[in-house]
């Protein structure tokens, strides 16, 4: 067997461990990068990169659709639904050599392509390669969970690593799960042409603000996604006009086809975390807020690691965040921590959903009632109105004193808007720096200086305040 005894050993060569070894070769630090199946992870192949490419295609059949609006008639769209798998190809093709093999060793790693596990606390096995480092990052990621529906295994439904792969389009898909990959993939199906209902045993979107998820529930119900919440499935069948999915209370549902969007679980198994005393629990590796394991030498980043049982946070961006965090306390000994209240993220769905910080209930739950919640809605937007963007708003939350707590966003392009909110928010800005700068006429994100002004609203009818205006008016 063959040794090797890198500074930095990564396992998984996803958006987490490619940082982690793109920024430690950078620095001239020897790398091992060991991946057991594709370059790039779940982002680049099954994730992020195909959603976000079928949702485009899905909102430029809908452009065609609204064009009418305008004043301009195109007639319904023709969809050709293998080309737009093509263009879901061609897209990852073309940021795939970003991530490659070749790539990470012109910059110097090592790349195993083996599935790696621990012999002992200071070392690893990939294949025919014994591997002891001074420090292991796990960044293994996660995988579609299926739910214990009793017929579900019968069926060959799909998850999002075999979406991708469908050359004909859904007639009429199921959705089990009314997150953001269910509603996500909901949306731009039924837009290419698909009857799409999902199924969702709580609240869909129950993570985000429900007054601001309600403008995404809303319209993929106006654009005929049939969204059932707090229903669940009892059973799976399959029968003479296709798949039947029982619902619990009565009621079914008829489907070609079964995504199942139903959360994730972590990629672990086979990792023999034992073997190197690292703790796990169901969401996912135990670490700390410095991302480190009960092993001192292994740190655990993306979608894999519980950060201080607060559960994980499964973004791309998230990943790379801690890839940073990693560098920096293994390269230079900083103490590092992980701050969850800078941490962005958005829901593509269209109006798309971007929160940064606490939301609403958070903050309550936090802060009580010593808070300022600042509301304006989309149609404040002249930019909305001359685009027919819809219906959407923004809610901001500060201190009584004015800090930023939370920012989100329901609107076209709202994650571009929301940046802005987690530049105030990882910079502890006061609410005053957005009634300061002066936003360009016209664009939506607009509405978040006239919440800014909101916060100053109270103050102009302050008798004070009047009384200091009518002392100066003496001055002529
Ligand atoms: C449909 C979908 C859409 C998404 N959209 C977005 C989005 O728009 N924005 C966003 O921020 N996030 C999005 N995400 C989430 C994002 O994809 C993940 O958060 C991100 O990929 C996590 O990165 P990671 O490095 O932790 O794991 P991954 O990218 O999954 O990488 C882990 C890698 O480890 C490898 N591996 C696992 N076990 C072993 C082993 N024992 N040995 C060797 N290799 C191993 C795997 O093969 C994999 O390549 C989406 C996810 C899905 C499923
Ligand atoms: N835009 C983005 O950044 C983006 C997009 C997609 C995914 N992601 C990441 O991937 C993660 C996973 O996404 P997800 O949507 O699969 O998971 P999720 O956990 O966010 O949502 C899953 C939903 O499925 C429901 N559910 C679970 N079991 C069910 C059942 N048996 N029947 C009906 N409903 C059921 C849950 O109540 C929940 O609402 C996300 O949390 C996110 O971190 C991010």
């Amino acid at each position: 067997m063959r040794l090797l005894t890198p500074d930095i050993c990564v396992i998984g060569a996803g958006s987490g461990g490619l940082s982690v070894a793109a920024g430690a070769a950078a620095f001239g630090v020897p790398v091992v990068l060991i991946e057991r199946h594709r370059m790039g992870g779940d982002c680049l192949n099954t994730g992020c990169v195909p959603s976000k490419a079928l949702i485009a295609a899905g909102r430029h059949a809908e452009a065609i659709r609204a064009a009418r609006r305008f004043g301009i008639d195109a007639g319904e769209p023709r969809i050709d639904f293998a080309a737009v798998q093509d263009h879901v190809r061609e897209t990852i093709a073309a940021i795939a050599p970003h991530d490659s093999q070749e790539r990470f060793e012109g910059l110097g790693v090592t790349v195993l392509r083996e599935t790696a596990r621990f012999e002992d606390a200071a070392t690893v096995i990939a294949g025919d390669c014994r591997i002891r480092a001074r420090r292991f990052v796990i960044a293994t990621g996660s995988s579609p969970a299926v739910p214990a529906i009793p017929g579900l295994d019968t069926i060959p439904y799909l998850t999002n690593e075999s979406l991708f792969d469908l050359r004909a389009l859904p007639a009429r898909l199921a959705v089990i799960g009314g997150g953001p990959i269910g509603l996500e993939m909901a949306q731009a199906h039924r837009r290419l042409g698909s009857a799409v209902t999902v199924i969702e045993a709580g609240r869909a979107l129950a993570r985000e603000d429900a007054d601001l998820a309600r403008f995404a529930l809303d319209r993929l119900r106006q654009e005929g996604v049939d969204l059932r919440e707090a229903t669940a499935v009892a059973e799976v069948a399959v029968e003479a006009e296709g798949i039947v999915l029982g619902l619990q209370g009565g009621g079914r549902i008829g489907a070609s086809h079964v995504l199942v969007a139903a959360g994730r679980r972590p990629n672990t198994a086979g990792l023999d975390l034992a073997a190197a005393g690292i703790d796990e629990g169901p969401s996912g590796i135990r670490v700390d807020r410095g991302l480190r394991t009960s092993n001192r030498r292994v740190h655990a980043i993306g979608d894999v690691a519980d950060v201080a049982g607060l559960g994980p946070l499964r973004f791309t961006h998230v990943a790379g965040y801690h890839a940073g965090l990693v560098l920096r306390a293994i390269l230079f000994r900083l103490p590092v921590a992980e701050d969850r209240a800078i941490l962005p993220r958005v829901t593509y769905t269209d109006p798309e959903i971007g929160q940064v910080g606490l939301t609403e209930a958070e903050a309550r739950a936090r802060h009580g009632d010593g808070l300022r919640i600042l509301v304006e809605p989309l149609s404040a937007s002249d930019r909305a109105r001359t685009d027919r963007a819809g219906e959407g708003m923004i809610k901001v939350i500060t201190t009584k004193r004015g800090r930023i707590l939370g920012a989100g966003v329901a609107a076209p392009e709202a994650g571009e808007i929301i940046n802005a909110w987690s530049l105030a928010v990882a910079n502890r800005l006061g609410i005053g720096a957005f009634a300061r700068a002066v936003p360009p006429y016209p664009i939506l994100g607009e509405i978040g200086r006239r919440a800014a002004i909101g916060y100053y609203r109270p103050g102009l009818t302050s008798p004070w305040l009047r009384r200091i205006i009518s002392l100066l008016r003496r001055f002529g």
